[in-house]
């Protein structure tokens, strides 16, 4: 494996943005797709959001330490002890990032009609310059960033065993999303690898 600090920034100057393709082999990362789908303890979220509660529209879980909760949209995250896959997949991420995690949140996209509004990470438990290790298996789906001030976008194509990294001031320049598609989609599912300070 190389490592993160091989290769090139996508965004000097606004942060740090990484693009591993095939971080794993087409065929450890239909082992994990498999496992992962089937034994992650998928749920739909609802979200309370001005003033009415709404379904997440994927399914997600969240796995880490157990001093690693997380807090979003007046919820708090319990996080699920670690189960063995998602340890040996961190170990691995943990190795090519030479950086640590604490806890790991699974989306799962059904189809197409799955999504993730625009967002940043920068919830204050993140820290000031979150790194984010973001993982794809499955089907390929594209996330979109967009510029904070210029609202200029930047599109990537993750698919099966590939990995992104978010950070330095990333998430001060830009939001990203996951917009619903209308091609016929199988389902996806990212892990978002995140430390956490407690
Ligand atoms: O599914 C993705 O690739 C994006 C996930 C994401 O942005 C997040 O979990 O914060
Ligand atoms: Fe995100």
């Amino acid at each position: 494996m190389s490592a993160l600090s091989s290769l090139p920034n996508l965004v000097p100057d606004e942060g740090e943005l990484y693009y591993r393709s095939g971080l794993f082999g087409a065929a450890t990362a239909d082992e994990y797709y498999q496992r992962l789908y089937r034994s992650l303890a998928w749920r739909q979220e609802q979200l309370f959001i001005y003033g009415r509660w709404l379904k997440v529209p994927r399914l997600m879980a969240w796995y880490g330490d157990p001093a690693a909760r997380y807090r979003y949209s007046g919820v708090e995250h319990l996080p699920l002890p670690w189960t063995a896959d998602l340890q040996a997949i961190r170990g691995d991420v943990e190795m090519f990032c030479a950086h640590g995690f604490n806890s790991v949140l699974a989306n799962l996209y059904r189809d197409g009609q799955d999504s993730m509004g625009c967002h940043a990470d920068d919830e204050k438990e993140l820290g000031q310059n979150p790194l984010i290790a973001s993982l794809s298996f499955g089907d390929s789906r594209l996330l979109r960033f967009r510029h904070r001030k210029t609202g200029r976008t930047l599109d990537i194509e993750l698919r099966h065993g590939d990995l992104l990294v978010m950070a330095g001031e990333l998430q001060h320049h830009w939001r990203h999303e996951l917009p619903k598609t209308r091609k016929s989609k199988q389902p996806r599912i990212n892990l978002t690898f995140r430390r956490i300070f407690t």
